[in-house]
C-alpha cells in the first residue's frame, strides 16, 4: 500500500542528514517540504523565531503540543541544556512512531519523552507521572480548537508560574481566534505576536508569544 507523507519524510532524512546532525536533519525536512510535499512544520521561518524565544527562555522544564514529525523537537531539543525535562505530546500513534525515528536519527532522543495521547488527558497527569510543578516554556502547534481549553487546564492544573513563557504557532493560518482574544485580553498574561508566513508558502501566519504574569 502507498506509504504515508511522514514516512515518506523520514526517508528523505535518512537519505540526506547526517546520522547524529541535529542541523542535517532539520535541513533535510525543510528541503523535503520545499521541493518534494508541503508538510505541517513550522518550518524554516518560524522555526527561527522558536528558536530565539527557546534561547532566550532557556528553560528547564519544556511541554510541547503536538509532535506530528519531530521537527520542531529536533529545533527545541538541539538548544537545551544538559538535565533539562522536555516532554511532547502527539495523539496519532502513527506520527508517534515517525517522530521517535527521526528524533533518533538526530541523536536527541535521550533530550526528549514523546508521548502518546491527546493533550485533554495527559495534561493534568503531567506531575504524577513526569514528575513536573511547572513548566517554563509550552510550544502550543496542536489542533487550533485545542489552544484554549489547553491554556485554560494548564491554569487549572497549576502548571503555570510567574514569568511562564507560552508559544504558539498557526495564530493567523489556519488561526486560533478564541486563544487570541483570551491571552491579548486577560490581566494574567503579557502578549506580543512575531509576524512571518505559513511554512513553506506566501501566505500571512505568526507565532504569539505570551507570559503568564500571576
Ligand atoms: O503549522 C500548521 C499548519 C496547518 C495548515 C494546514 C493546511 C493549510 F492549508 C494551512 C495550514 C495545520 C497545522 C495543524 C497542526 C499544527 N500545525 C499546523
Ligand atoms: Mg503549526
Amino acid at each position: 500500500t502507498r506509504s504515508t507523507r511522514p514516512q515518506r519524510m523520514l526517508k528523505a532524512v535518512q537519505k540526506k542528514a547526517t546520522k547524529g546532525d541535529p542541523e542535517s536533519v532539520i535541513s533535510a525536512i525543510d528541503y523535503f517540504c520545499k521541493h518534494s510535499e508541503w508538510a505541517m512544520n513550522v518550518g524554516d521561518e518560524k522555526g527561527s523565531i522558536l528558536d530565539s524565544v527557546v534561547t532566550e527562555v532557556n528553560p528547564s522544564t519544556v511541554l510541547e503540543l503536538g509532535t506530528y514529525c519531530g521537527y520542531s523537537t529536533v529545533r527545541i531539543a538541539r538548544l537545551l541544556s544538559p538535565g533539562t525535562k522536555f516532554i511532547t505530546l502527539e495523539f496519532n500513534p502513527a506520527n508517534v512512531t515517525i517522530a521517535r525515528q527521526i528524533i533518533a536519527y538526530a541523536g536527541l532522543q535521550d533530550k526528549v519523552t514523546v508521548v502518546e495521547g491527546s493533550s485533554g488527558d495527559l495534561i493534568p497527569q503531567m506531575k504524577e507521572r513526569f514528575g513536573i510543578t511547572t513548566f517554563d516554556f509550552i510550544f502550543l502547534d496542536h489542533w487550533k480548537d485545542r489552544y484554549l481549553p489547553d491554556i485554560k487546564l494548564f491554569e487549572e492544573c497549576g502548571l503555570l508560574r510567574k514569568g511562564s513563557v507560552l508559544l504558539a504557532d498557526n495564530v493567523i493560518c489556519p488561526g486560533a481566534p478564541e486563544y487570541l482574544e483570551y491571552v491579548r485580553n486577560s490581566p494574567r498574561y503579557e502578549s506580543r505576536y512575531y509576524p512571518a508566513h505559513l511554512e513553506y508558502t506566501k501566505v500571512e501566519d505568526g507565532l504569539e508569544k505570551s507570559v503568564f504574569l500571576e
